[in-house]
C-alpha cells in the first residue's frame, strides 16, 4: 500500500512471557474503515495502545500519519481521536459545555471553540439536546456525544473500541451511517474495534482478525467470504412448486454425482451440500428429470460465518497436539457422506 496512514511492523509486546501481540504486519489506507476483529484476549487493546503510544512495542514499529507512535506520542495524539468503551463526561455540564471545554483543552481558539462544538453537536444529530445535561443523556446520545468529543481536533484518525455496545438497534444505524459519513465526505480514517459483526459488516472496507496476537486474516469481507466459499462445501437450495417427489433412486442419482456429500429435503425445497460450482449440475438434473424448478439458492457466507471458520480451525489445531498450518488448507466440511 503506498502511503498508508497507519502502518505496522513487525509489531511484538511481551508481557513477561505472554506475547500478546506478535509479530504484526498492517498498513491502513486513508479513509478506509478497518475492523479490528478477535476475541477477548486476542490483542487489540494492546495493539491500539501501541498505536497511540500509550504503551511502548517490544519489538517492530508503528507509524501514524507519518510520525512513529512511540517517540513522538505527542505529534500521533495531535491527529487520531481515540473513543474508548466508556467515554466520561462531566455529568453536572451540559453536553455543549463538556464539548467546548474538550475544545479548549485541545487548544482550539477561544473565538471558534463555541461555534466549533455547535457545528459537531448537529454533525452528530444532538443539536436538540445539547443544553441538557450530559448526566441525563441515554447511552446512545452519550456515543455520539463521545464521537463529537473525539471530533473536535479534527482528527486523520479515528480509533473507536466497541462503539455501539449498549445502543438500541435505530441508534447502531445511525451512528454506523455518520462513521461511514465522515470516512467517506472526510477522508477519515477509521479503527473500529468490536465484537458485533453483523454491524462491522455493514460499514468496514477491511477486517483483521486477531486471535492470541497474531493477525489471522486482513482482507476485504466479500473477498474472504469468496474464500471461505471456495473451500467450503457449498450448499445449495433448489425450490419447486410443490413438494418434489424424490424417489430412492433420483436421491441415489444425486449423491453418486461427484462431489455432493448430502442431500435433504425440506418441504418444497431440497438442499443438496457439496463441492463450489456443482449448481448448474442440479439444475440440469432435476430439469432432465421433469421437475418444476421456482428457485435455485446459493448460501452465502457472512462474516461471522467467516470468522467461526477461523475459531472452528483454531480449536482443530488445538485438538491436534498445536500443529499449525494455514487456516484455508484444511477442509471445513464434516461430511455426511462415507
Ligand atoms: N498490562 C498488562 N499486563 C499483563 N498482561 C496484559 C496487560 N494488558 C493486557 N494483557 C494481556 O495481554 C493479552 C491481550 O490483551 P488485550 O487487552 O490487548 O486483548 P483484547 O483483544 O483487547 O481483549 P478484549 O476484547 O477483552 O478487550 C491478554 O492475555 C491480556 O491478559
Amino acid at each position: 500500500m503506498e502511503n498508508p496512514v497507519i502502518e505496522l511492523i513487525g509489531l511484538t509486546k511481551l508481557y513477561g512471557s505472554l506475547k500478546a501481540v506478535d509479530n504484526l504486519d498492517l498498513s491502513i489506507g486513508r479513509g478506509e474503515i478497518y475492523g479490528l476483529l478477535g476475541p477477548n484476549g486476542a490483542g487489540k487493546t494492546t495493539t491500539i495502545l501501541m498505536m497511540l503510544g500509550l504503551t511502548e512495542p517490544s519489538a517492530g514499529s508503528v507509524t501514524v500519519c507519518g510520525f512513529n507512535a512511540t517517540s513522538n506520542p505527542v505529534a500521533v495524539k495531535r491527529k487520531v481521536g481515540y473513543m474508548p468503551d466508556n467515554m466520561g463526561f462531566y455529568d453536572g455540564l451540559n453536553a455543549l459545555d463538556n464539548l467546548v471545554y474538550i475544545a479548549r483543552l485541545n487548544g482550539i481558539p477561544e473565538s471558534k471553540v463555541r461555534d466549533r462544538a455547535r457545528e459537531l453537536m448537529e454533525m452528530v444529530g444532538l443539536e436538540n439536546a445539547m443544553h441538557k445535561k450530559a448526566g441525563t443523556y441515554s447511552r446512545g446520545m452519550k456515543q455520539r456525544l463521545g464521537l463529537a468529543e473525539v471530533l473536535i481536533k479534527q482528527p486523520e484518525v479515528i480509533i473507536l473500541d466497541e462503539p455501539t455496545n449498549g445502543i438500541d438497534p435505530g441508534g447502531v444505524k445511525e451512528f454506523l451511517t455518520l462513521i461511514r459519513q465522515l470516512s467517506r465526505q472526510q477522508h477519515i480514517t477509521v479503527l473500529l474495534s468490536s465484537h458485533h459483526l453483523n454491524q462491522v459488516q455493514q460499514v468496514c472496507d477491511r477486517v483483521g482478525i486477531f486471535v492470541e496476537g497474531r493477525l489471522l486474516a486482513n482482507d476485504h469481507i466479500s473477498r474472504l467470504s469468496t474464500e471461505v466459499a471456495s473451500r467450503e462445501s457449498q450448499v445449495v437450495t433448489v425450490s419447486f412448486g410443490g413438494a418434489p417427489q424424490l424417489s430412492e433412486v433420483h436421491t441415489q442419482a444425486l449423491m453418486n454425482t461427484e462431489g455432493v456429500k448430502a442431500v435433504e429435503l425440506s418441504g418444497n425445497s431440497i438442499e443438496i451440500t457439496g463441492a463450489p460450482g456443482l449448481t448448474p449440475s442440479y439444475v440440469r438434473f432435476f430439469v432432465a428429470h421433469g421437475f418444476d424448478i421456482t428457485g435455485v439458492h446459493q448460501k452465502e457466507y457472512n462474516l461471522e460465518d467467516v470468522y467461526q471458520r477461523y475459531f472452528e480451525n483454531i480449536s482443530t489445531e488445538k485438538e491436534t497436539n498445536g500443529k499449525s498450518g494455514n487456516i484455508f488448507q484444511r477442509s471445513f466440511f464434516k461430511g455426511i457422506k462415507n
